[in-house]
């Protein structure tokens, strides 16, 4: 497809993807990545739809980017149309590379459209919708099925999507009503709840932007939010999060109103409205204004922006078009076979940080594009309750981040090691049965097909038990994503006949760019690419590893008022590039390796990839929770390490108390600590000595002098989300951490002499 593909509201610009490394490539000069780039370094595993990129493309999406800009024909309230007629001035792309050469694919402008990436066949070529028309489909297709549920108090409460889309449209005409301009931000800060994707959805029905905000960002961090989104109102769960938006209220200039969603209001304020307040207001307006609103709309265009939580520095708003949106969620929902409401109605349980991309695009965008039902879990659920819920809810698909299947194997084998010896050793033999036969039919030897007896019995005795009790035994579908999750977990689910299917993407590629999926299963591996996306290795090693890029439809537009970090992130024929390092198989299977964006570069110039260093200490020393790596610009390699302890039940904060597991195992080991305190001090020989014997294993395994650890520090404390080590799906800050242990990390680099034996025998205290 060349041409510009008519939708239902306006036409959208569009252009088909480049060809890796082809003409275009090598006209940008900027850009280090290029050079190799044209050195013919490049991947092409994924070209099967790939165009010949010419110039003549260039012209066309000039021409494409002109048409975008003259088709606004509806006509939209005063107070709506100023940022839209600049959108149809013809301004200057932001970008210089952009502008240089006529692309429109990328921008940094909030009001500004871009190029559709289409493709001519297949899903690539599906015509672009915005999120009001997919809504409406949806609506009409499964009107009357349960959209939302939930329980309050022992009370099952729901909405169907009829019902859930008229809210959507009475909180964007009260959004309107508080003075919400186009292009303007909602905040929404808080959990999980229909109230949460009624703002969303009311946000971009009203023109403006739905804007998550991490519930445990600081007052300062929601500031940053709501100021750089130029947000009109903020929608906040409870009187804690109120407090925190009170608190820089004075800083924000944009802002007109806040909501409360949840509780009570214990105070009366101008401006600050209950959520019934909030819905009063829009309940009896005219459809008109919001139907012009809507009916403006185009595919091209921004409705929401995610703000990346900053494991790699400032958090930037990503902007995600309807297109992105609307399309990537019709390409997950095919590529993982979800089933339609009308066949069976798909249960999702909504959980995760709904400002992370991977929880917005699972609980609200694909559920809505197959009409599935989204039930919401309670606000403790990552504190204990989820489990409870996912055995009321039983949903036919979940997605956990890593740390979610890490906490639930951490628990499952404390329960193991406390039952019967006959029990454990049941257990044993069925996980080494359950392993065998997925391995077996996931390389599809021979064997494949021919499902053991022992299998049948194992699945009837064990696999099926764990599942119940899991609330995972309708789960046809078990996914985990959004950081590096570790062989031992994905292999200990394996072994109880629960595949993990590993998502990866970014808030840059709306969410996923590859899933395995049942049919095309290799532990380790992030599946394939999604249809109508492609990935693009860049700058390849002798072992095929290179920089993983993306392209495709769900490939973001720019970030928001940051033309520099979005040329970084785009090159000039528009890939997007991760910063991830990885390898394809022969098969086609991605497999990510490292992260670029984390490297270490030590003071000699070797470049160390932190993960797997820190991955098999913990390996090796169990008692270990978390690990970092560090030696940036520094002579040696020091690292930090954890204690696996108990969480606070109420705060979510690590508890100086030992877990169970961690008790036993310091046992083992000859300690009788049950605190970190105990052993963080220094004064616990045996476990010093436990850690040093496991971080010597792992430097004999090391390449060279460079990678290995030479000091290392028990710190008091372990990482946490609201200790702000880690982010939203638990990765971890390293920024933060480095700032954080500023003194500890100083003290390892303190000493004249540069230690350099692997069995460097004293840790810094
Ligand atoms: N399955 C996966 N395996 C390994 N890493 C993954 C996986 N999925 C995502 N990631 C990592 O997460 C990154 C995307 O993070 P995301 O877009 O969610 O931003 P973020 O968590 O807000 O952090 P940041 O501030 O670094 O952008 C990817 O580039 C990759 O490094």
């Amino acid at each position: 497809m060349t041409a510009c593909e008519p939708t239902a509201t306006s036409e959208a610009a569009v252009m088909e993807p480049p060809r890796a490394g082809g003409p275009l490539e090598s006209s940008s000069g900027a850009r280090d990545r290029k050079a190799s780039l044209e050195d013919g370094t490049v991947d092409t595993a994924n070209e099967s739809s790939g165009e010949e990129s010419t110039g003549e493309r260039e012209g066309e999406i000039c021409a494409h980017v002109e048409v975008a800009s003259d088709t606004e024909a509806t006509e939209v309230p005063a107070d709506q149309t100023s940022s839209t007629q600049t959108v149809n001035a013809k301004r200057p792309n932001s970008l210089p590379v952009a502008a240089a050469e006529g692309l429109g694919l990328c921008t940094s402008q909030g009001d500004a459209e871009v190029t559709l990436r289409m493709g001519d066949s297949g899903l690539a070529a599906e015509t672009p919708l915005t999120v009001n028309q997919m809504f409406v489909s949806a609506v009409e297709r499964f009107g009357d099925y349960t959209a939302l549920s939930w329980k309050e108090g022992e009370q099952q409460k729901s909405l169907s999507y009829r019902e859930y889309y008229k809210s959507c449209r009475t909180a964007a005409k009260s959004f309107l009503k508080l003075g919400l301009q186009r292009y303007h931000g909602v905040g929404i800060l808080g959990f999980n709840s229909a109230e949460w994707f009624i703002s969303d959805i009311g946000a971009i029905l009203a023109g403006g932007f739905a804007v998550g905000i991490y519930t445990t960002n600081s007052p300062e961090a929601c500031q940053y939010v709501a100021d750089n989104s130029k947000a009109n109102i903020i929608v906040v769960e409870n009187h804690k999060q109120l407090q925190k938006i009170l608190q820089v209220e004075d800083k924000l200039p944009h802002l007109k109103a806040i909501v409360q969603y949840k509780d009570e209001l214990k105070e009366k304020r101008p401006n600050l409205y209950s959520w019934a307040e909030f819905m009063e207001l829009g309940r009896d307006e005219a459809d008109a204004p919001l139907d012009a609103i809507v009916s403006s709309q185009k595919p091209n265009q921004c409705c929401t922006l995610i703000y990346t939580s900053g494991t790699t520095g400032q958090p930037k708003g990503v902007m995600l078009s309807h297109d992105n949106i609307t399309w990537t969620a019709l390409s997950t929902g095919r590529h993982v076979s979800l089933t339609d409401a009308t066949r069976a109605q798909e249960v999702v349980v909504s959980y995760l940080p709904l400002s992370h991309i991977a929880a917005q695009m699972v609980d609200i965008w694909v559920t809505m594009r197959v009409g599935g039902a989204t039930h919401f879990a309670q606000p403790d659920a990552l504190k204990g309750s989820l489990v409870t819920t996912l055995k009321e809810v039983r949903p036919t698909a979940f997605m956990g981040v890593p740390r979610v299947w890490e906490k639930m194997q951490e628990k499952m084998k404390s329960v193991g090691a406390k039952s019967s010896t006959v029990r454990r050793k049941l257990a044993a033999w069925a996980k080494d049965v359950g392993l065998q036969t997925n391995l077996t039919k996931m390389n599809q030897s021979e064997a494949a097909g021919r499902t053991p007896f022992s299998y049948k019995i194992a699945k009837q005795l064990v696999f099926k038990k764990v599942r119940k009790a899991l609330g995972l035994d309708r789960c046809s579908r078990c996914y985990t994503g959004a950081a590096p999750i570790t062989n031992d977990t994905l292999e200990f689910f394996l072994s109880l006949d629960i595949p993990l299917y590993e998502l990866y993407g970014m808030s840059e590629s709306t969410g996923p760019h590859t899933i395995s999926v049942a049919e095309a299963f290799k532990i380790a591996s992030c599946g394939k690419e999604i249809p109508g996306c492609k990935t693009k290795l860049h700058n390849q090693d002798s072992e095929g590893i290179g920089e993983i890029c993306f392209w495709g439809r769900h490939v973001f537009m720019g970030y928001l008022n940051m033309p520099d970090k979005t040329e970084e992130a785009l090159d000039a024929e528009g890939w997007l590039h991760s910063g991830d390092l990885g390898k394809h198989d022969d098969n086609g299977f991605l497999y990510i390796t490292g992260r670029i964006k984390e490297l270490i570069i030590t003071a000699g110039g070797e470049n160390i990839p932190p993960v797997p260093i820190e991955d098999a200490v913990k390996k090796a020393v169990p008692l270990i929770s978390n690990a970092m790596l560090i030696g940036d610009k520094r002579k040696f390699l020091s690292m930090l390490l954890t204690i696996k302890c108990q969480l606070n039940v109420e705060s979510g904060d690590p508890e100086d108390e030992l877990t169970p597991e961690a008790v036993e195992l310091c046992r083992k080991l000859g300690s009788n600590a049950t605190r970190v305190s105990e052993i963080a001090g220094g004064q616990d020989k045996a476990i010093h000595a436990a850690i040093q014997e496991g971080i010597n294993t792992v430097n004999k395994g090391a390449s060279s002098n460079a990678q290995r650890i030479q000091k290392w520090i028990i710190l008091d404390r372990d990482f946490s989300l609201n200790g702000g080590e880690l982010g939203p799906t638990m990765k971890l800050k390293r920024p933060v951490v480095l700032k954080m242990y500023k003194e500890q990390i100083e003290n390892f680099y303190k000493e004249l002499a540069t230690p350099t034996s692997p069995d460097f025998p004293l840790p810094a205290k």
